[in-house]
């Protein structure tokens, strides 16, 4: 679960301060995808952030199930993002020289290096390869694969350590609408079947029936919480 209770993040603007996210509480529920939507500059990517440890608030709780990152230290959020965090940005950003395969496995050698850890990593990725429906296309390399294709790689590696929270900013924006729509239903499946809390900003609802609630932010405030939609 993760849980954003009270959270204000600023950034300086001259003399002043600009407000990004303004007293914002949240919760993203296990094995459900949040949409998180509003105009641009409303303060989406800047509260996604938040709740991926990446930046720390001024003020408030960031709750990843039961811990709370904003009390963390800048090394104990990284050690939190490698264990329990998994990250999908709006590029893939792959690593040019690696195989699909070799995407997921490089984060074998990220934390424990032990044999099992090894052995368990080079499963679930032999798994996850197959579960975003990529198993014949392992060797590949990026240049080799389609964008969506690279977008499913990328939703594979950032779900390799079998993180408990998944956020997501913008999957589909690089994509068509038909692979756009492929990619949700995709998060939507994995979050159902793995049991992750999964946060996803959108800019529009082409695929809102791929999220379980949608929250829209404005001015850095969360004006709707939680509608059900489906
Ligand atoms: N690093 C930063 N330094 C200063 N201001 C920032 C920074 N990052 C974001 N902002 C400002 O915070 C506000 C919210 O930005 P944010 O990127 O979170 O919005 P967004 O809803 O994700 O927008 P978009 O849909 O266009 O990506 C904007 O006014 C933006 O200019």
């Amino acid at each position: 679960m993760i849980n954003l209770q009270d959270v204000t993040l600023t950034f300086p603007d001259g003399d002043s301060r600009l407000i990004a996210v303004d007293d914002v509480s949240l919760t993203a529920p296990d094995g459900k995808v949040t949409g998180i939507t509003g105009p641009s500059g409303s303060g989406k990517s800047s509260l996604l952030a938040v709740a991926a440890t990446l930046i720390r608030p001024d003020t408030g709780h960031v709750w990843i199930d039961d811990v709370d990152a904003a009390a963390l230290t800048p090394t104990q959020a990284a050690a939190l993002r490698r264990e329990q965090i998994g990250i999908v940005f709006q590029q893939p950003n792959l690593l040019p020289s690696l195989t699909a395969r070799e995407q997921l496995l490089v984060m074998a050698e990220l934390g424990d290096r032990g044999r099992r850890h090894r052995m368990t990593v080079h499963r679930r990725a032999d798994d996850l390869l197959d579960a975003v429906g990529l198993t014949a296309h392992a060797h590949k390399r990026p240049g080799q694969l389609s964008g969506g294709q690279r977008q499913r790689i990328a939703i594979a590696r950032a779900l390799v350590h079998a993180p408990s929270a998944l956020l997501v900013d913008e999957p589909t924006s690089a994509l068509d609408h038909q692979r756009g729509s492929d990619i949700m239903g995709l998060i939507h499946r994995l979050t159902h079947e793995r049991g992750t809390a999964t946060m996803l900003i959108t800019h529009d609802l082409a695929h809102a029936d791929a999220l379980d609630t949608v929250t829209t932010i404005n001015d850095g405030r969360a004006s709707h919480s939680d509608t059900v939609l489906a």
